[in-house]
């Protein structure tokens, strides 16, 4: 280990892409940037996270984005962050101009009928619960007993789940059913696009956050960083979301460094 939990080979990684002439500094919002909660709506960002989000959007040639699973409007309100950081919600489909496709009426139906059927569901099981978002729609079961938030997510998978036109995406004591594609990794190439990025760094917890590491172009210098167990094709690994400040805070010091001494 070297600087606050952060591996010796990624503090190295780091330091390198901290140098490039243009950085995307992104991270996902939930398990990452907040530690997971109970209830969603409980989910308090690490102040010392937020406090090197800013640094690093304040600073020359660098672009900080949050992108998660999250509605838009809750991840801003959650979060607290404004511009010049970025937010993308929706799992890389929402950003602050619109979804990235159209929800077209015969979507919205979809979705009506998805919020019916897994309320429905959760119903039947104390503790679970509904998520509702513009394209998509949540079933929780962390706080169900075990056997509970087994079965009502079977239900889910072998029921609405299996609908024309679902997109499904199982994440941690949740199964969401979306109306649109939505990916992570999407998002990211547009942001690097946009901001003809020279590096990336992307840190994620989750099974959506899969697609953005997919998406790093690890030779030419981004970095992938999966946080807390699970498997991943992330090239590094760290344990918490104390250790996301950490990895947030270095990648600020030595950005900072470099630009004072160029
Ligand atoms: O992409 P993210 O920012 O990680 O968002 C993924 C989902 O996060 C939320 O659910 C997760 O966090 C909850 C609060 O800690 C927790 O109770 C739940 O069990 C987790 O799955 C959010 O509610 C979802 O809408 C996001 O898609």
């Amino acid at each position: 280990m070297s600087h606050n939990g952060i591996p010796s080979d990624l503090a190295g990684a780091l330091d390198v892409a901290a140098r490039v002439p243009r950085l995307l500094l992104s991270s996902d919002y939930d398990g990452c940037i907040s530690p997971l909660v109970s209830r969603p709506e409980d989910a308090v960002p690490n102040p010392a996270s937020i406090t090197a989000i800013v640094a690093a959007a304040g600073l020359p040639d660098t672009v900080t984005a949050v992108v998660s699973g999250r509605e838009l409007a809750v991840l801003a309100q959650l979060s607290g962050l404004t511009p010049p950081v970025h937010l993308i919600g929706s799992h890389g489909s929402e950003f602050d101009t619109g979804f990235v496709a159209e929800i077209t009426d015969e979507h919205r139906s979809l979705l009506e009928r998805l919020i019916a059927e897994l309320r429905s569901i959760a119903a039947d099981y104390q503790g679970s619960m509904v998520e509702t978002k513009p394209a998509s729609t949540v079933i929780h079961v962390r706080n169900a007993a075990r056997a509970d938030a087994d079965a009502a997510l079977e239900r889910t998978r072998s029921g609405p789940a299996t609908w024309p036109g679902v997109q499904v995406t199982e994440g941690k004591e949740v199964i969401e059913l979306a109306v649109i594609e939505t990916s992570k990794g999407h998002a990211l190439d547009l942001m690097r696009e946009r901001f003809a990025a020279d590096a990336v760094i992307y840190l994620g917890d989750d099974v959506t956050d899969e697609k953005a590491f997919a998406h790093l172009r690890t030779a030419n210098g981004d970095i992938g960083i999966k946080v807390g167990d699970g498997d991943t094709v992330a090239g590094f690994r760290i344990t918490d979301t104390h250790d996301v400040a950490g990895v947030l805070e270095f990648v600020v010091a030595a950005r900072q460094g470099w630009l004072a001494s160029r």
